[in-house]
């Protein structure tokens, strides 16, 4: 048997030579945080609207820029591979057209500038945005505060566009300037992380950096730019040098920089786009007039889920969402925490039928999901996710129980010394450590419920079921194997 020949390298000039030419649209988005979800979501909801050939995307990686460098080698191009329970779909994502290091401050300025430019994405991790609790900027954040300096020197200065901010927001605001100079157009800007209200959220992040900066710019912030709130979903885990290696052979075409996504695609937009929008909604995104429901169903079933599995799984020995789903435990689990958060959600959102599809879901076990990498930000993914419907719950007269389990499942994580590690945030470190950490623990994730004696003895009596340590009591997924991370 002969040997398959070598992949080829995936660029625009090797895809037209090989017959399958691909449209380079013109620049319209500019995207902040250039992952693997952004090419699952957004770039291939953009890919595959009516009016695709109008829309192209400029990129920018949020920290790292080994993904600039991978994509931009192959003009941006990348491979889309749908996995689902019985096989996979191959497709070349064609709308992102460049991509550069975050760092570059003057292209991302020239591109937020351009008048042609009409909407802005990001989706740079909950904790990318650096706010406080009450949704302001973090100013005890030091990457926050040099930002700071850095944009009041360049404001008294030479002007903003010249600085050279090192955080998400930080970076928006010189490119924001020269179009508030240049008297582009007003923008969209779409936030697409896992954060209720994330428009709302951005547009009060962003206007009191701002004000710490440019009280000008800030009321201009204020007034001409759009921001809209979403709720997206694609379940999309980061991928390894094996499904690179895997997906060359599969398709003959050398991809340094692929995503493996599940075929199931969900968004739902509420906000104005002032300078028009591609036409999303021919490829089944929505909009509508009040996005909190689908926010609340979203991230109180789906994300809250993935939290309690991130640390009841990996206290029960799993690797994968795949793997804690089949277990018995974690389901039953899995299934409280949504009854908890079923009796809050509207009767018209089809919830059965939504937690249903969400077992299916996660029971893929073709998409290898770690958990690992779910496991982070607890203090705060709990606080949003699983508290609200606890407090809910608990102002009903009844136990929370379901509630209880993430959290007792997160604190025997952080007593196990299995929590976010040198991410740790302070108040977790010291609760870690106060005399009675159970209890500690739960006065940092919420002083309300903390005080509430039901809520503590459900805390307490769910801990008693959970392993002090790490055990491998179930049968792992045999397709999995530990894989060298690819980013
Ligand atoms: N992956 C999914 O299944 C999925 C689904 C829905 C929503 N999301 C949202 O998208 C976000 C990104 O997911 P992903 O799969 O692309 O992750 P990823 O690790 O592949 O990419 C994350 C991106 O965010 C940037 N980033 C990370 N921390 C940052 C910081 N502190 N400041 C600025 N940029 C930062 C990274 O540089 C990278 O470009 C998630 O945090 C989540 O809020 C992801
Ligand atoms: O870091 P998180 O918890 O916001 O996200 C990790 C995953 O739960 C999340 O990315 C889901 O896969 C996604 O939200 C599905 O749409």
């Amino acid at each position: 048997m002969s040997a398959a020949p070598p992949a080829i390298r995936l660029t625009r000039a090797a895809l037209r030579a090989a017959g399958r030419a691909v449209p380079r649209p013109p620049v319209r988005i500019v995207h902040i945080g250039v992952g693997a979800f952004t090419r699952a979501h957004q770039t291939w909801y953009t890919a595959h609207a009516a009016d695709a050939a109008h829309w192209g995307i400029v990129g920018f990686t949020g920290r790292r820029s080994g993904t600039a460098d991978r994509l931009a080698a192959q003009d941006g191009l990348y491979m889309l591979v749908e996995r689902g329970p019985a096989g996979d779909r191959h497709e070349v994502v064609p709308n992102l057209v460049a991509v550069h290091p975050g760092d570059r401050a003057d292209v991302l300025t020239a591109a937020l500038s351009a008048p042609g430019t009409a909407v802005v994405t990001l989706t740079i991790t909950e904790s990318g945005y650096r706010v406080r609790p009450d949704g302001g900027p973090d100013l005890a954040d030091p990457v926050v505060r040099a930002d700071i300096d850095r944009l009041r020197a360049a404001a008294a200065g030479p002007g903003l566009a010249v600085a050279r901010p090192v955080s998400a927001l930080g970076r928006l605001l010189p490119g924001l300037a020269a179009r508030r100079q240049a008297g582009a157009p007003p923008v969209a800007i779409v936030p697409c992380d896992n954060i209720p209200a994330n428009g709302a959220f951005l547009r009060r992040a962003l206007t009191g950096l701002a004000a710490e900066v440019a009280p000008a710019l800030a009321a201009w912030v204020e007034r001409d730019v759009a921001f809209v709130s979403t709720s997206v979903d694609r379940i999309t885990p980061r991928i390894g040098e094996q499904d690179v290696r895997e997906i060359a052979e599969a398709t003959g075409w050398d991809d340094a920089a692929p995503v493996i996504t599940e075929p199931f695609a969900d968004w739902v937009l509420c906000g104005d786009f002032p300078a028009g929008r591609p036409a999303w909604e021919t490829r089944g995104a929505r909009f509508v007039g009040d996005i909190a429901p689908y926010e609340a169903r979203k991230l109180w079933t789906l994300n809250a889920a993935h939290t309690l599995l991130a640390s009841l799984g990996r206290l029960r020995g799993h690797r994968t969402v795949a793997e804690a789903i089949a277990d018995p435990v974690c389901r039953a689990g899995v299934e409280r925490l949504w009854d908890d958060a079923e009796r809050h959600l509207p009767a018209g959102l089809g919830i059965p039928g939504y937690r249903r599809a969400l077992l299916a879901r996660f029971g893929n076990r073709r998409i290898e999901h770690p958990l690992a990498q779910i496991a982070a930000d607890e203090l705060t993914k709990l606080r949003l996710r699983v508290v609200p419907v606890a407090e809910r719950e608990l102002a009903r007269g009844r136990s929370a129980a379901g509630c209880a389990l993430p959290v007792a499942a997160w604190i025997a994580t952080v007593t196990a010394g299995q929590g976010s590690g040198s991410q740790e945030p302070p108040e977790v470190a010291r609760a870690r450590t106060a005399p009675s950490p159970h209890t500690a623990l739960l006065a940092a994730l919420s002083p309300d419920l903390a005080a509430d004696e039901r809520f503590r003895r459900q805390v307490a009596e769910a801990l008693r079921t959970l392993p002090a340590t790490p055990v491998r009591n179930h049968a792992p997924n045999p397709d999995s194997a530990e894989k060298g991370t690819h980013r």
